[in-house]
């Protein structure tokens, strides 16, 4: 490859931020220089909704700095961040620390506090009968409105309150009660006796019990002092009083333990940040051997372990394995790549044969005069005849229960052929009866499929700790995939556990996992640390609010059985990501202490179990905070303008429809001015110099049989088939561009080509320079010369509409230079953009080469096919091979060159390299096309594979990092 990468020729071209702040001040610096830099603390939530904003964007073409007016809509209760809707629609999150110096420029610019939208007045509870005094208060941001911001501030101080838990919580405005997560109500205090309840006494029989069961397997307790622990009993608002607890204040239990007090129990419990309840420090019993006591309403308790000393490591006959690091080694890293491509590949299929049965399904039951009027339609179903009624429970439209309305359950159809395909392949994984699927005592009986079935062989399954190959940070688009990987069985509830003795004789039950969907109200999730409430009493799939108590059995138990043993849970967060397939995204946040528990009333007044859940340190940044440009969806055209390391706002110069900026975030790290953003950025181009046309020979493939026989009939070799010879990437491209396959005759449809089993029988094909070129058939795609009727419409016509994901060019802190990524998560399969360059003639192009003196192309592709198969997949008879097949046309992106021609390589790439044919179809110069290989969450760097001889010429050896780099091979 050249070395003539990154010259510094276009530097002086370079918006950096440096030189916009001096040269050219904006508005944004201007304002930002009248307001402090810290924030204050963050208002109640509803002081903040409503709010008017004011930021400035920069045209990238104009270069023009505008500021738009925008309003505080919403507070996301998973990572609290603020959702903002912009005048022109735009949208983003922000932290209060990105919100606040927005809030206070807005109201030194004077704006309304009227949202004109929603017809909302800033701060105004938007409760029917309030005073008129309580409405917009100023634009100067004084508190508005008396009765939610001070009953809020109450509630925040653990103020007592004359009205009430209750009626503060009515008292606040409807939206800030949907949307903050509120905390639970022990801030009240209690009447000061009750904060005196003693705690003391021996371990109860259970207790005693366990411990027998676990030292009887032979292990010695710990020495006295190697558990660190404390313990706490909170009295805030028992209903029952100074009740004492069964083996509560054990000064050992029955292991005889000396434990040693970690800090203040009662500042570990207050200083969470979370909830500062009124706690008394109690010693009490912990450890593996003796059972927690169960804490009475108003009551908690706090234990904690010295790292390396938890209970698990040392418990007489626990044998289950806890990953405290997380195994990122080649192994497990391609184990659940090759997982994780087999459940997308199945739900790209199962999706559209869902949508296809819901439909036939909904026709059905309209024919029958079942849809619509509820009345009528159960008027018609008792007069059914018994053939009738026999063929709806046969589609499985009549249940027990009644009529049950069609819909899409690709992820369960996904989760059944998964685990076929597992057994086909000999692996009894993730084959799991979700046991740890409660939800049974859920109020509106969610998931009754899903009840505990108690299988051993999926308990043998579960991981505690670090799921191997899922390091921090990994994402998965439904809980059907994190099911199918293994990582978190259960389909609906919340916690994944191990039951009982299943760890060892005598171990109790313990979670390995936990999601956090934001579906529970009395959650209060400060990222690093949260009380997470314990499933069960909700009514999960419909109005999501808790409607009983919640009972200490099942996942809220097990998670008991972590605080004893000091075993961490992983902790995943759904969020919203409209690349995914059901529109979220779980992300992997690492492993959490559970280091407390607490029985309390929760907002709906019910009895819920929480859970004090820690962050372990060491675990990098919790991606799951919505601070990453992936989560935003800023419109293309504006780009922040306080964007940190913005080297080029669009390198296209306006050819591509989305502009592509250039963004070096690795100086901003840097004090050195030697270090600025550098890089060799010439123009970029959109547009493709194809070879002539009449230079061009071959088929003519496309929808369009009337025109191709015209076609025929003037002596051209046209052919009427199904264009993608590889259906798999062609349908799956067309499906997740959302587009509908062609109708075409049957007889033409080609047979699937499964390139995977190809790849991994080693018949990579690489072209004469070593590099990666076509892993399968060519894609044909419909183009202008098959006279398409529907055009660019055409669903045969996958690459035709652009680069649909919002690309960058980023400088990689890898040191391979300039590369690229996308804001957007870009799902499996998807179109990514071409490989666009200069098409040359192979010898004209060699003269070039030579004189510019590069020794090696950088950017060069030889567009040849691979000796033995054409590109359209046929074998070329072994007689008929030659050594290497001619070049004819190189594309070479020494002079001009798109966004695709800056693709990395690595060893382990996300994407791969297409051939493609479209507007001509001669196979020595076919256009190159990139594709994702899997879901790729937004900021994470695009690669493709140059193949490994070419990588080896690498200056320095490969530097992509994956555990399989072939620099890290011997
Ligand atoms: C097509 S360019 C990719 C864009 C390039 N990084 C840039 O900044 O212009 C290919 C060149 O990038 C560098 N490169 C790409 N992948 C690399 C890797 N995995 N390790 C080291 N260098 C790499 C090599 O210099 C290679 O010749």
């Amino acid at each position: 490859m050249t070395s003539a990468a990154h010259k510094q020729t276009h530097i002086e071209d370079f918006m950096s931020p440096r030189r916009r702040s001096t040269g050219q001040p904006s508005t944004k610096a201007t304002a930002a220089a009248a307001v402090p830099t810290a924030p204050p603390a963050e208002p109640p939530v509803e002081e903040v909704l409503g709010r008017p904003v004011l930021k400035d964007f920069v045209d990238e073409h104009t270069k023009q700095v505008r500021p738009f007016k925008g309003y505080v809509r919403r507070r996301f209760k998973s990572d609290g961040s603020y959702l903002v809707v912009y005048e022109d629609g735009d949208r983003e999150d922000l932290d209060w620390k990105g919100l606040w110096p927005l809030i206070k420029r807005a109201e030194g610019a004077g704006l309304s506090l009227h949202d004109p939208r929603t017809g909302k007045v800033a701060g105004k509870p938007a409760a029917a009968g309030r005073g008129k005094n309580e409405a917009a208060g100023t634009a100067s941001g004084r508190s508005r409105g008396a009765a939610s911001p001070a009953a809020a501030a109450a509630a925040r101080a653990g103020a007592p309150s004359g009205s009430g838990e209750r009626s503060q919580q009515l008292a606040a405005p409807p939206a800030a009660a949907e949307q903050e997560a509120a905390a639970p109500k022990q801030q009240v205090r209690p009447p000061k006796q009750q904060q005196e309840k003693q705690q003391s006494g021996d371990a109860p029989a259970s207790a005693a019990t366990a411990a027998a069961g676990l030292q009887k397997a032979g292990k010695q307790p710990k020495q006295p002092g190697s558990v660190a622990a404390a313990a706490a009993a909170s009295t805030m608002q028992p209903k029952k009083q100074g009740k004492q607890q069964a083996g509560e204040g054990s000064s050992g239990g029955a292991a005889g333990k000396k434990r040693k007090q970690v800090g203040d129990a009662g500042s570990s419990g207050g200083s969470d940040g979370i909830n500062k309840p009124k706690m008394k420090r109690q010693r009490a019993p912990s450890g593996p051997s003796v059972e927690l006591p169960e804490p009475q309403m108003g009551e908690q308790h706090v234990y904690e372990y010295k790292r390396g000393e938890e209970p698990w490591r040392t418990a007489a006959g626990f044998t289950w394995q806890v990953n405290d690091e997380a195994d990122v080694g080649v192994e497990a890293t391609k184990r659940i790549r090759s997982l994780q491509r087999q459940f997308n590949k199945l739900l790209i299929q199962a999706k559209p044969e869902e949508e296809e049965r819901v439909a036939k399904d909904r026709k059905f039951l309209e024919e029958k005069g079942l849809l619509g009027n509820r009345e009528a339609a159960a008027r018609k179903l008792k007069k059914l005849s018994a053939k009738e009624r026999a063929e709806l429970e046969a589609r499985g439209l009549l249940t027990d229960r009644g009529l049950k309305l069609p819909s899409t359950r690709a992820d369960r159809v996904v989760e059944s052929r998964f685990k076929k395909w597992l057994k086909q392949q000999g692996s009894g994984e993730a084959d799991g009866d979700q046991s740890g699927d409660s939800d049974g005592e859920d109020g509106d009986g969610a998931s009754p499929e899903g009840q505990a079935k108690g299988d051993s062989q999926t308990d043998s399954k579960k991981v505690a700790g670090h799921f191997p190959g899922w390091p921090v940070g990994s994402r998965a688009y439904s809980r059907a995939e994190l099911a199918c990987l293994g990582f978190h069985f259960p389909p609906v509830a919340g916690i994944d556990f191990l039951q009982a003795g299943k760890a060892g004789k005598g171990a109790p039950s313990f979670a390995t996992s936990v999601m956090v969907s934001g579906w529970y109200q009395d959650d209060k999730d400060d990222g690093t640390q949260m009380w997470y409430t314990g499933e069960g009493g909700n009514a999960l799939l419909s109005e999501r609010k808790q409607v009983k108590d919640q009972q200490l059995v099942r996942g809220n138990k097990a998670l008991v059985g972590n605080i004893q043993l000091g075993i961490p849970v992983r902790v995943t967060r759904k969020q919203k990501d409209s690349g995914g397939a059901y529109g979220t995204a779980y992300i992997y946040d690492g492993l959490y202490d559970v280091v407390s528990y607490r029985y309390t009333k929760g907002i709906e007044g019910f009895g819920v179990y929480q859970y004090l859940l820690r962050r372990r340190p060491g675990q990098g940044k919790l991606l799951s905070q919505r601070v990453t440009w992936g989560g935003i969806s800023a419109p293309r055209k504006m780009v922040p303008e306080n964007r940190p390391g913005v080297v080029v706002l669009d390198i296209t110069k306006g050819q591509d429809e989305k502009g592509i900026p250039a963004v070096d975030d690795t100086w901003l790290a840097s004090e050195h001015d030697e270090n600025q953003p550098q890089g060799d950025i010439p123009n970029c181009s959109a547009l493709e110099d194809v070879v002539e046309e009449s230079q061009l020979k071959g088929q003519i493939r496309g929808c369009n049989q009337k025109r191709l026989e015209q076609l025929a009939a003037q002596g051209h070799q046209p052919a009427v088939q199904y264009i993608t010879q590889d259906e798999f990437v062609g349908k799956a491209a067309a499906a997740v561009a959302g587009l509908r396959q062609a109708e075409l005759p049957p007889e033409h449809a080609s047979t699937p080509h499964d390139y995977l089993k190809k790849l991994n029988h080693g018949q990579l094909p690489y072209n004469n320079a070593g590099q990666l070129f076509g892993a399968r058939p060519a894609v044909y795609e419909c183009g202008p010369w098959a006279g398409c009727p529907k055009g660019k419409d055409c669903p045969q016509a996958v690459s035709q509409h652009g680069i649909r994901f919002r690309l960058e060019l980023f400088k990689t802190s890898t040191g391979c230079g300039w590369g690229v990524r996308s804001w957007d998560m870009i799902p499996q399969h998807s179109f990514i953009c071409l490989y666009v360059a200069q098409i040359y003639d192979a010898e004209e192009h060699e003269r070039l080469v030579r004189e510019v003196e590069e020794q090696d192309a950088e950017y060069t592709f030889d567009l040849v096919p691979r000796p033995d198969v054409k590109w359209d997949g046929s074998e070329i008879p072994e007689e008929e091979r030659e050594e290497e097949r001619p070049v004819h046309f190189v594309a070479c992106g020494l002079r001009k060159r798109n966004i695709g021609a800056w693709f990395n390589h690595s060893c382990a790439p996300n994407c791969f390299v297409q051939p493609l044919l479209d507007c001509h179809h001669d196979e020595r110069c076919p256009k190159i096309a990139i594709f994702a290989w899997d879901n790729i969450p937004p900021m994470t760097e695009l690669t493709i594979d140059y193949g490994e001889e070419y990588a080896k010429g690498f200056q320095g050896g490969c530097k992509c990092g994956a555990p399989e780099c072939t620099s890290k091979r011997a």
